[in-house]
């Protein structure tokens, strides 16, 4: 198997005559974890819209496992790829068990073995006691458990516990609405996938806990690359007040783990 689950090479999005995403070039392997950090409105929803082919590039090109994106029949492609947008709304109120379920559709097996999975995951997610509400009437947090449920319901091929090697998470502010507890497991649960052989290309606002998933971090500036590096690499305070536009600080912490970020409280911009 290729070892490599994605590539992107000079990948551009331009909407009109403007890009959003230019000149993208960096290659995800299986078993690994890239976080993709930067502002609003750097481009990060727009590199991961590429990344899944929900937009084709402008220029460039994207490889799945070796083969050209453009080519893999999308049904093959949900088969290998599972993707969390950033937003989710559903034309039909669906039971959270419904929606779980529907992750399960490029595979065909609702009735056997996709069965089991769907059950599976409404335990290890804490949705079991949600089955059967309504989906449009919980809570933001409790919708985003959901549909995170849904696409590792969609990543998984037959078992819950088999080995990933080829299949790629692709997560845009997956834990945006999430408590605390809900945070960590769901860092947990990267982790395990990461242990399992699963390449996964995830987004977040909260630099500490991309930091503690991932092991390389991608920083995106006004569509750009700004640099690629193993996670530790990129936590510098040069570094991360470029990207943010804002003067921030790095703590090294005792007990050997990674330094915390946090914006300089000394700095009183506004
Ligand atoms: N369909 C579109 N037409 C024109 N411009 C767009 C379109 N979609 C996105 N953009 C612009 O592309 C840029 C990148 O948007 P994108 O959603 O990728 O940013 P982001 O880094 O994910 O931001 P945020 O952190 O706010 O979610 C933004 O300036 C946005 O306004």
């Amino acid at each position: 198997m290729n070892e490599t689950a994605l590539e992107m090479r000079e990948a551009t999005l331009r909407y009109g005559n403007v890009s959003v995403v230019a000149d993208i070039s960096f290659a995800l392997s299986c078993g690994e974890i890239v976080g993709i950090a930067g502002s609003n409105g750097a481009g990060k929803s727009s590199l991961l819209r590429l990344a899944c082919r929900e937009q084709s590039p402008s220029e460039g090109r994207i490889w799945l496992a070796g083969e050209d994106l453009a080519t893999v029949r999308p049904r093959d492609r949900a088969r290998r790829m599972a993707v969390l947008p950033q937003h989710m709304h559903l034309q039909f109120d669906f039971t959270v068990q419904q929606v779980v379920a529907l992750g399960r559709s490029p595979h065909g097996d609702g009735e056997n073995a996709g069965k089991a999975i769907v059950e599976n995951l409404l335990d290890t997610c804490e949705l079991r006691h949600l089955a059967g509400r309504s989906y449009q009437s919980l809570s933001g947090g409790e919708q985003q458990r959901t549909q995170y449920a849904r696409v590792l319901a969609q990543l998984l091929r037959k078992q819950p516990d088999e080995d990933l090697r080829g299949q790629v998470l692709v997560l845009d502010e997956p834990t945006a609405s999430l408590d605390i507890r809900h945070q960590e497991q769901l860092v947990h649960t990267l982790k395990s996938l990461r242990h399992r052989g699963c390449a996964v290309l995830v987004v977040m606002h909260d630099i500490n806990l991309l930091s503690r998933c991932a092991d390389r971090l991608l920083f995106l500036k006004k569509g750009r690359m700004q640099s690629l590096a193993a996670t530790a690499e990129q936590l510098r305070e040069t570094t991360l007040s470029e990207l943010f536009g804002f003067p921030m600080k790095v703590q090294p912490r005792d007990d050997g783990d990674l330094p915390l970020v946090y914006p300089d409280p000394a700095h009183h911009a506004f």
